[in-house]
C-alpha cells in the first residue's frame, strides 16, 4: 500500500514538473516572438535616412538597443517570481516591453530593481514572494525548472534542515559542476545574495572587495559593470575601464561583457594603459618594489617643475626690429600660466601671452614712432609700412591716423603666432618635452633623484638608477604615465571611433565613468595613481584577495595597500563563500594561508567533488603521461599545470599543448583539474606561500601534486 502511494506521489510530481516545463516553454516562445518583433521594428527604423546630428544620436541609441536584442539569445528567460498576491513576473537577460506599453514589462531585466528579490529573497526574508523558479533553457527550449518555496508554510513542510545560505541551490550547483572551457561565462541566473549586494552597491567612492579564491570576485566585478552601465546611462558615455592582471586573464573574461550586452567597456592591464607604449623588458623584483612606491609621484612633480623656465628678459626679433619683454613681465606671465597646469598646457598659455605682449610692443613702438614722426621723422614710419602684411587692402585705422586698431593688433598677433623664428626662439627657451626622455633623464642621474626623492636611501638610489631604461619595464609604466600627465599633451588630438570604447582606448587622458580593478591586491602604489588619474571621481570598484598578493610591494592588508591612493576614504566589502574549489582541496589551504601571514578567514567551500587530492613522486619524463591521463579523465574540460618559474621551460618541453603556468600567470584562471608540480619550489619563490595558495585553488574538481626527483 505504502509503495503504491509513493509511486503515485512520484507520478504526480512528474506531471506537475512536466506542466511547469510546458508552461515556461509557452512563455519563452512568447518572449522570443516579441523580441524578434521588436528587433525587426528597430531594424526598419535604422533603415531610414539620417538628416541631422539629432537623428544620428537617435540612430546610435536604436542601434545599441537592436544589438542588445539580437545578442539576447541564450538564457533569454531564466527566472520567475510568484508573489504572495498571485502576481507572476519573469526575469531575463534583457527587459522586453509588453505589446501594450501601459502594461507591466513582459520580461524584467535582471538589473532592474524589481528583479532584485530573485537574488535576495529567502525563506526567512521572502520579500513578498511565495516562490522563486529557476528556468534552465538550451537555446529556445526549456530543459527544466527548479522551484524554491519561500512562504513559511511551504518551507516548514520541506524538512527541518537549516535554511540554505544559497539562492537557487540546485541551479547554482548544476552551473558549478559544468566542465570548464577556458572561457568565463555569465552567472546572471545564479548570482548569490552577498554577490548581488556588491553588484548593486552605490558607486560614489572606492569600494574594495576582499574575497578568497573562487568566491566570485571576477563574476561580481563584471556583473557590476553591466549593472552600473544599465542603471547610470551617463557612464556609457564615458565608458568603464576594466583592469585585469594579464592578457591571458583578459582573454578568459573577454566574452562576459559582450554577452551581457555591454560595449562601452575598455579592458586593459596596467601595462597596456598607455597608448603606443609597450613593456619591452623584465626588471628585478627589488627595482620593481622601489619604483612602485608612492614617493615617486612628488619626486616626478618636482622633476617636471624644475624643467620650467626661469623669468628673464626675452629679446624677440620682429621684422628687423628687436623688442625686449622685461623679466618682470615674463615673471607675471609665468605666474598666470603655470599654477595648476600641465607643463605643455602652461607653455601654450604662456606662448599666447608672449604673442600678445609682442604685438602690443610692436603697436606701442609704432605709436612712439608716429609721435617722433610728428616731430619730423617721416622715413621711420615708411620703414614700418614696408613690413605690413601684403594684400590687406581695406581702410583701417592706421590708414587714417597711423595707429593700429584692435583688429589690426589681433591680426598682427596671428602673424606672430605663425612666425617660425619666434616659435624657434620660444622652443629654445621653453622646450617641448618627450615623457620617455624626461623620465630617462631622472633615472640616469643619481644626484637629481636623491634631491627629488629624499626618502630613498643611497643604496636604493643606486639600485633605481643602475639601468637607464631603453625599453620599458612594467614598473616604469606608471612612472611614465605620471610624467606624461605632468607634461600634458602638446596637441589635444582626438581619436575618432564608432564606439565610445574605441575613442577611450586611444587616449591617455580619457576620464572614465567607473573603473573596475580585478586582482587589485597586485597593484603598486604608483599603479593606483594611474587608476586615479583615469577616474578622478573615484567611482572605483576593486576586487581582490590580499592573501594572493605576489607583486613586489610589501602590503599584507588592504589598509596598507590603498592608503596612498585613498587615505581612509574607502568602503570595504567581503565575499565569504567559495564556489570554485571543492571542499577536499580547500582543506589543504589552512597551513599555507598561515605561512603566507594571512589576516583573513578562508572562504567556505559550497561543494564537494568527491575526489581526494593526490600526491606522487615522479621524474620529469613521467609528468607527460600523468598529464595525459588527467586530460583523459576530464575530456571536454580543461587541465592546467602550475610550476615554479625555474621549472616552466623544461615542463613546456615535455608537455606539448597542456598549459604550463607559474603561480603568477595562473592568477584568476581555473580548470577542471590542476597538476601542481613542485609545491615546495613555488613556496620558496618570493611571496611563495601566497603563490602556492593561488596554485592550490585553481581547480573545480581534481588536484594532483607531483614531487620531482
Ligand atoms: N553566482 C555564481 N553562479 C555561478 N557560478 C559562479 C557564481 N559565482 C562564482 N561562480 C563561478 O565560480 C568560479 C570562480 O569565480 P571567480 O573566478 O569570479 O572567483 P574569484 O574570486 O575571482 O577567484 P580568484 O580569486 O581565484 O581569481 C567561476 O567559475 C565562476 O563562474
Amino acid at each position: 500500500m505504502s509503495l503504491n502511494l509513493s509511486h503515485m506521489r512520484r507520478n504526480s510530481a512528474h506531471t506537475s514538473l512536466d506542466n511547469a516545463i510546458a508552461e515556461e516553454q509557452r512563455f519563452l516562445d512568447q518572449a522570443i516572438e516579441r523580441r524578434d518583433q521588436l528587433a525587426e521594428h528597430l531594424r526598419a527604423e535604422l533603415d531610414t535616412e539620417i538628416s541631422d546630428a539629432l537623428e544620428r544620436a537617435r540612430h546610435r541609441m536604436l542601434r545599441r538597443q537592436h544589438e542588445e536584442l539580437l545578442r539576447a539569445q541564450d538564457g533569454l528567460v531564466f527566472g520567475r517570481l510568484d508573489a504572495l498576491d498571485g502576481t507572476v513576473r519573469h526575469v531575463g537577460r534583457i527587459g522586453i516591453q509588453a505589446e501594450d506599453q501601459g502594461d507591466e514589462p513582459l520580461l524584467l531585466d535582471w538589473r532592474a530593481p524589481a528583479a532584485r528579490p530573485f537574488y535576495t529573497a529567502t525563506a526567512i526574508d521572502p520579500q513578498g514572494l511565495a516562490r522563486r523558479r529557476h528556468i534552465r533553457t538550451t537555446g529556445s527550449v526549456v530543459a527544466g525548472v527548479d522551484d524554491e518555496p519561500l512562504d513559511g508554510a511551504a518551507a516548514s513542510a520541506e524538512d527541518d534542515a537549516a535554511p540554505s545560505e544559497l539562492v537557487g541551490e540546485g541551479a547554482l550547483l548544476a552551473a558549478l559542476d559544468q566542465r570548464r572551457t577556458g572561457r568565463m561565462s555569465t552567472a546572471i541566473s545564479t548570482l548569490q545574495r552577498e554577490q548581488d549586494d556588491i553588484i548593486r552597491a552605490e558607486a560614489t567612492g572606492p569600494l574594495i572587495v576582499q574575497g578568497g579564491p573562487g568566491t566570485g570576485k571576477t563574476v561580481v566585478a563584471l556583473h557590476r559593470v553591466a549593472y552600473l552601465l544599465f542603471t547610470h546611462r551617463q557612464m556609457a558615455d564615458q565608458a568603464v575601464l576594466v583592469l585585469g592582471p594579464s592578457p591571458r586573464f583578459l582573454e578568459y573574461i573577454a566574452q562576459v561583457l559582450p554577452a551581457l550586452g555591454e560595449t562601452a567597456v575598455v579592458a586593459a592591464t596596467c601595462d597596456t594603459l598607455l597608448p603606443g607604449v609597450e613593456v619591452g623588458r623584465d626588471e628585478s623584483r627589488e627595482i620593481a618594489e622601489i619604483k612602485g612606491r608612492a614617493l615617486w609621484q612628488p619626486a616626478l612633480e618636482k622633476h617636471v617643475a624644475s624643467l620650467l623656465p626661469r623669468a628673464r628678459d626675452l629679446k624677440l626679433r620682429w621684422e628687423g626690429e628687436f623688442y625686449v619683454i622685461p623679466a618682470a613681465t615674463v615673471a607675471q606671465a609665468l605666474a598666470s600660466a603655470v599654477p595648476g597646469r600641465a607643463y605643455h598646457r602652461a607653455r601654450l598659455i604662456f606662448t599666447e601671452q608672449i604673442h600678445s605682449l609682442l604685438a602690443e610692443a610692436v603697436a606701442e613702438q609704432r605709436a612712439a614712432l608716429l609721435e617722433e614722426m610728428e616731430h619730423g621723422y617721416e622715413d621711420i614710419l615708411a620703414r614700418f609700412d614696408r613690413g605690413a602684411k601684403p594684400g590687406v587692402a581695406h581702410a583701417s585705422s592706421s590708414d587714417v591716423d597711423g595707429l593700429l586698431s584692435e583688429e589690426e593688433i589681433d591680426e598682427l598677433r596671428e602673424r606672430i603666432a605663425e612666425n617660425e623664428p619666434i616659435a624657434r626662439f620660444i622652443e629654445s627657451w621653453w622646450p617641448t618635452r618627450d615623457a620617455g626622455q624626461t623620465l630617462r633623464d631622472l633615472l640616469s642621474d643619481p644626484a637629481l633623484l636623491a634631491d627629488f626623492a629624499p626618502a630613498l636611501s643611497p643604496e636604493e638610489i643606486t639600485t633605481a638608477t643602475a639601468v637607464v631604461p631603453e625599453a620599458w619595464s612594467s614598473s616604469d609604466i606608471p612612472l611614465l604615465d605620471a610624467v606624461a600627465d605632468l607634461l600634458g599633451s602638446v596637441d589635444a588630438g582626438v581619436k575618432q571611433g564608432e564606439f565610445i570604447a574605441d575613442q577611450a582606448r586611444g587616449r591617455r587622458d580619457w576620464v572614465y565613468g567607473h573603473v573596475v580593478v580585478d586582482e587589485a591586491q597586485e597593484l603598486s602604489e604608483m599603479q593606483w595613481q594611474m587608476v586615479l588619474r583615469r577616474c578622478p571621481s573615484r567611482s572605483i570598484t576593486a576586487v581582490g584577495d590580499i592573501d594572493q598578493a605576489e607583486a613586489a610591494h610589501r602590503h599584507t592588508t588592504w589598509a596598507q595597500a590603498v592608503r596612498a591612493a585613498f587615505g581612509e576614504r574607502w568602503t570595504a566589502a567581503e565575499l565569504t563563500i567559495c564556489y570554485r574549489t571543492p571542499r577536499e582541496v580547500m582543506e589543504l589551504t589552512g597551513p599555507v594561508l598561515e605561512k603566507a601571514g594571512s589576516h583573513n578567514a578562508p572562504p567556505r567551500a559550497v561543494r564537494s567533488s568527491g575526489i581526494e587530492p593526490w600526491q606522487r613522486t615522479v621524474t620529469l619524463g613521467e609528468v607527460a603521461a600523468l598529464a595525459q591521463e588527467m586530460q583523459g579523465r576530464w575530456t571536454g574540460g580543461t587541465v592546467g599545470v602550475v610550476a615554479p618559474v625555474a621549472r616552466v621551460a623544461a615542463l613546456r618541453g615535455v608537455l606539448g599543448d597542456v598549459p604550463v603556468l607559474t603561480a603568477t600567470q595562473a592568477k584568476g584562471l581555473e580548470w577542471d583539474a590542476t597538476l601542481l608540480v613542485d609545491a615546495e619550489g613555488i613556496a620558496a619563490e618570493p611571496r611563495g606561500w601566497n603563490g602556492l595558495y593561488v596554485a592550490l585553488t585553481r581547480c573545480t574538481q581534481e588536484l594532483g601534486q607531483l614531487i620531482l626527483v
